[in-house]
């Protein structure tokens, strides 16, 4: 049982920042998603740690100690990666086997690689080769190969991105018992926030190089810490607006599109500048009842979707949303004028200028 620990750790490849000061903790057990857009250094980071590469600063310790400098194989880590990385020429069985005897291994191989695969249900097909296996199956063993040797720290680098989507689904439900079952410490890299959401106890958001958010995936979906990480999370994203708040009668208010709109308690003077309005789509009501406290609108277009609906809607200033509805709420049609509203609790604020939330949400609802 050990716990990672990342500590402002920096890496730069000319020009580019892949990491910059990136620091995070990984308890055993934990199941930390690593989250970001294209390019934003979770590969590089789990390189780093892995040793692929050294830092240009900082330091990564396994159990309380640096393992900077040391060789990959001895620093207590399984990987697992998106393109598998099986031996072309080996069985299933002796890839299986191989993270074994990587670590310092030894024993009883043999019962050891049945073990891990009757948990991952690739027993049949241990004797072949990699041609030999769908990717589905290819992803089980490259993961049997990691777990086997009960590594201290698993680094899995977007493994479910190279399978279908069944099995994708399939495996965001199995994963986390199969991963909690050890107690090695793993952090999990994704491009996929719903598999982020699934999967993980806690997702680091890495934007740029840097870590803009750790947090459980109900805070972050609710709270989250600026307007970049706000639109990563939820399909369809966030609706926005750009508003300048005022407060009144210690309720904090803003036009929308004509509309005065209430968004919650005003703890104090309303922010300074412009801000963005956030809005999820799920927290939008559409009706054809007009009142004082809803955006005129039209709809564009409407997508069913079986569990819900979603609207395309123009705003009277021109602004376009979306809204996520159940699928059995009256929708109306294309061309319908209708009324847009939402509850005081689910507007977010973010600074116009940083792009930084502003004051605490009160929005507590889970994804
Ligand atoms: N060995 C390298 N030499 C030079 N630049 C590199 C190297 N490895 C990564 N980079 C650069 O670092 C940045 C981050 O790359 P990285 O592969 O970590 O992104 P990522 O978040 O894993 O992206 P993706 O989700 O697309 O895999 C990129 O700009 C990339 O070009």
């Amino acid at each position: 049982m050990a716990r990672l620990e990342i500590n402002s750790v920096s890496k730069a490849f000319g020009a580019a920042r892949p990491a910059d000061g990136l620091s995070l903790a990984v308890e055993p057990g934990e199941i930390v998603a690593v989250f970001g857009p294209s390019g934003s250094g979770k590969t590089v980071l789990l390189r780093m740690i892995a040793g692929m590469f050294e830092p240009d600063d900082g330091d990564i310790l396994v159990g309380g100690r640096s393992v900077v400098g040391a060789p990959p194989e001895r620093r207590g880590i399984g990987m697992a990666f998106q393109n598998f990385a099986l031996f072309p020429h080996m069985t299933a069985r002796d890839n299986i086997a191989s993270g074994l005897r990587a670590r310092a291994g030894g024993g009883d191989v043999a019962g050891r690689v049945a073990a891990i695969s009757r948990l991952l249900k690739i027993e049949h097909v241990l004797g072949h080769a990699p041609r030999e296996l769908s990717n589905g199956q290819k992803q089980r063993t490259a993961l049997a190969r990691a777990l086997i040797g009960n590594p201290d720290v698993l680094l899995l680098d977007d493994p479910l991105r190279n399978v279908d989507a069944k099995l994708r689904y399939e495996m965001r439900l199995e994963l986390p018992n199969l991963l909690r079952r050890g107690t090695a410490a793993v952090l999990y890299v994704t491009q996929d926030y719903r598999e982020a959401m699934a999967i993980a106890d806690r997702i680091a958001v890495l934007i740029d190089g840097r870590l803009t958010q750790v947090a459980t995936p109900a805070d972050i979906y609710a709270q989250p810490a600026s307007v970049a990480i706000a639109r990563l999370f939820g399909d369809p994203t966030i609706n926005l607006a750009e508003v300048s708040p005022v407060a009144e009668h210690g309720m904090l208010l803003a036009t929308v599109a004509g509309a005065r709109m209430r968004l919650g308690a005003a703890d104090g003077a309303a922010p300074a500048g412009a801000c963005w309005l956030g809005v999820r789509p799920e927290d939008l009501a559409v009706s054809s009842a007009s009142t004082d406290d809803a955006i005129p609108a039209r709809i564009l277009a409407v997508t069913p979707m079986h569990e819900k609906a979603v609207l395309l809607l123009r705003l009277a200033d021109g602004t376009e949303w979306l809204a996520a509805l159940p699928p059995d709420a009256p929708q109306g049609a294309a061309d319908d004028a209708v009324f847009v509203r939402f509850a005081p609790d689910a507007a977010m604020l973010f600074d116009r200028a940083t792009g930084l939330r502003i004051g605490a949400s009160h929005r507590l609802k889970a994804a």
